[in-house]
């Protein structure tokens, strides 16, 4: 029997570092995961490659995707549209590969009910004054952006309870090595169930 692929969510607030764990994950090369690209009708952040970082969306067509059934989940996030594209997730996993979605509290949650064998994964930062540091270091928002963010961070933290895993982003390093921990042994209990049914079925 072939492994399905995992379904990995990946959360946490904005500035929290889900973005560099994630890369630094998919650099270390210990598996092969595919990142599940966004559609979002945010502007692109200078560096930002449509097709890549994102899908970059008018809203008219991001409604159209919703009235279309185009998307796994989506939500509205200080002010944008953000969603992900349900297809892709479906062929990837469908190829017994890892997806890896990288997406705020309320599309995980619409994620859980559709998809509750996904592993779901909520990055913390060691505490707020560090979280406010690392957006405003990171440099891509004005400051009234950064307060939405931060008062959007703690209403996600109150949310956390409902994820399989909490990691702590200390350091890089020790994020990441937390993470692909848990999928390593998220992977080993899904073959050790295919080996029990194999069994059964052989006798
Ligand atoms: N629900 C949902 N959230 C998303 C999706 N893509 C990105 N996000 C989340 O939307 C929030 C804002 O993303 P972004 O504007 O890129 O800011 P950043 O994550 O702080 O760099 C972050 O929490 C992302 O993880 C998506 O497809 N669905
Ligand atoms: N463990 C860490 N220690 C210090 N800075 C970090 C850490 N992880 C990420 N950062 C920095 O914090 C900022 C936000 O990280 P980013 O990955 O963009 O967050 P997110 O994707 O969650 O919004 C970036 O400037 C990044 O370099």
């Amino acid at each position: 029997m072939t492994e399905k692929g995992l379904l990995i969510v990946l959360s946490g607030p904005s500035g929290v570092g889900k973005g560099t764990v994630r890369q630094a994950i998919f650099s270390r090369g210990e598996r092969e995961f595919i990142y599940s690209i966004s559609a979002t009708t945010r502007k692109a952040r200078e560096g930002e490659v449509d097709g890549k970082d994102y899908f970059f969306k008018e809203r008219e067509e991001f409604e159209r995707m919703i009235a279309d059934n185009e998307l796994l989940e989506y939500t509205e996030y200080v002010g944008n549209y953000y969603g992900t594209p349900i297809d892709y997730v479906r062929r990837t996993l469908d190829t017994g590969k890892d997806i890896f979605l990288e997406i705020e509290v309320q599309g995980a949650m619409q994620v859980k009910e559709r998809m509750p064998e996904g592993i779901f994964i909520f990055l913390t930062p060691p505490d707020m004054t560090e979280l406010e540091s690392r957006i405003v270091n990171r440099g891509t928002d004005e400051s009234p952006i950064i307060k939405q963010r931060m008062e959007k961070a703690i209403e996600e933290l109150s949310l956390m309870r409902y994820y399989d895993y909490a990691v702590e982003n200390d350091t890089v390093e020790n994020a990441v090595q937390k993470v692909l921990g848990i999928i390593q042994s998220e992977h080993l209990k899904v073959s050790r169930i295919l080996d029990t049914i194999c069994a059964d079925e052989r006798e």
